[in-house]
This record gives structure tokens, sequence and C-alpha cells, in this order.
């Protein structure tokens, strides 16, 4: 499906972004504060731009009843406040679907991707922060979703579940936008990176024409070097301590 964010303004903290991503991964990257999460919200309906739109295979988000079918959403507010199990979280993903024969496939397919069949019984609240992150992920795989939006997924997890995570957003072979702290996860499994710096969008491109130590002096108010990695050849970020002003 293709995502496009169309000149997407909300006073005072984003404005005119553009962004578009069709059965690729997208990053978003940029320092606290610039705008991401924000974005984030106008793709999937939790704030409604001032100006501009955001539309799914050329139809407006807010114009879509499917949105809930055909898009999934892992955001900085997915908690869950009540003591559901994991298998009942991860089954919540298929809430928008018809009842059907699939659904148990579907959880159980979730369940085994993220590597939590084993937690499927104990109580959500009793998980540590990264296995809650890996539950979340799998409600959102669970609902099949065309389009999925990820608010730092690889928060809390350890660097064997982030690659894990990344990859696996990466194999679904859907529209993925994603906001991504970590530049060289991001020049790792993002096709393209979107930068945003106080509200704007500053550069876009492939990882290697946007991670240049130029603009990410600018953006982010430190020195880097660029590598390439020894096995996969893409653009990773030396970084020097001193940050500049
Ligand atoms: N509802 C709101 N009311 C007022 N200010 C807001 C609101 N939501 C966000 N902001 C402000 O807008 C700016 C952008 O916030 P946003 O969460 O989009 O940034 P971000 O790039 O995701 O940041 P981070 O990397 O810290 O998660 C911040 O300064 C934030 O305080």
């Amino acid at each position: 499906m293709r995502l496009e964010v169309l000149g997407v303004t909300v006073q005072g903290i984003i404005s005119d972004i553009s962004l578009a991503a069709e059965n690729e991964v997208v990053g978003i990257v940029g320092p606290n504060g610039s705008g991401k999460s924000t974005t984030l919200r106008c793709v999937y309906r939790a704030l409604k731009p001032d100006s501009g739109a955001v539309l799914i295979d050329g139809t407006n988000v807010h114009k879509r009843h499917d949105l809930a079918r055909e898009l999934a959403a892992l955001t900085q507010e997915s908690q869950v406040e009540f003591d559901f199990t994991v298998a009942e979280i991860v089954e919540m993903g298929r809430l928008p679907h018809e009842r059907s024969v699939r659904d148990a496939q579907a959880v159980r397919d979730a369940l085994a991707t993220v590597d939590i069949t084993h937690l499927a019984s104990r109580s959500f609240l009793s998980l540590s922060g990264g296995e809650r992150q890996r539950v979340l992920i799998a409600r959102a795989i669970a609902q099949e979703p065309r389009v999925l939006v990820l608010d730092e997924p690889t928060n809390h997890l350890d660097i064997r579940h982030q690659l894990e995570v990344l990859a696996l957003a990466r194999g679904l072979g859907i529209t993925v936008l994603t906001v991504l702290h970590d530049l060289n996860l991001a020049a790792s499994y993002c096709d393209r990176l979107c930068v945003l710096d106080e509200g704007r969008l500053v550069a876009s491109g492939t990882p290697a024409e946007v991670l240049v130590p130029e603009l990410i002096a600018k953006v982010f108010h430190v020195t880097a070097h660029v590598v390439r990695h020894p096995t996969t050849g893409v653009p990773q970020l030396l970084f020097d301590q001193e940050v500049t002003p």
C-alpha cells in the first residue's frame, strides 16, 4: 500500500512535512523534540493535522473506514493498563478482522515470530520492558496490516532483539514507517530515511545519501565519521566524544 504524508502541519510542532512509502521501510530520524512522534500520530490518526493530509492508496486516512484493519501502530502510547495475558493481548490484534479460522493461526504465528510463545500464558504486567515491547509488536503483526507504523520499536530491547525486530519488519514486505533513534540501525534496515529538525523535514533519501557528516553535525550537533559495514557495505557512523555547540 502507498502511504503519503502531504504537507502536514500541526501548529507550533511540525511544518509542511511530506514523505511517502510504498512496500518499503522508511525511517524517520531526528533529535528529541523534532516532531517524529507527532508526524506518526497524524499517520495513525491520533492527531488531525491543521493542514495537509495523510493518504493511504490515495484516500485520506480520516475517510478510510478500513484503517483499523489495514494499519497497525506500535506507539509511545501503546500501553496496557489491565492485567491481560500475553495471548489475550496478541489476540486483540485480530479484533479489527471478522472472526475466522485464521485468527488462532495468526496469533500463534505472531507469538512464534517474536519469540514469545513461552510467555503466552504470562500476565503482561509481570513482564520486563523488552518482553512487553515484543508482545506489542506481536499484537501488531497478528493484525496482518498492510501498513505498519512503529515509534521507536527497539525501545527496551537487547541488541539481538533489536536486530530481530527490524529484520522482521523488513521481512514483512509491507509499507513500514518507523521512528528510530539509532542511526546505525536506521542505516541498516531502512530503504530510505527522512530527517526532521525543529519540526521540519531537512533531508530525505537513501541512508548513504542522508547520513553524511555535514548533515549529522548540523542536525545532531555531533561529529560523525562514515565507515562501511565490513560485511553488508551499508554506511555506519562512528561518533567523536565531543559534542558541537
Ligand atoms: N500536545 C502537545 N502540546 C504541546 N506541545 C507538544 C504536544 N505534543 C508534542 N509537543 C511538543 O512538540 C515537540 C515535538 O514532539 P514529538 O513528540 O513529536 O517529538 P519527537 O521527535 O518524537 O521527540 P523524542 O525523540 O523526544 O521522542 C516537542 O517539543 C513536544 O514537547
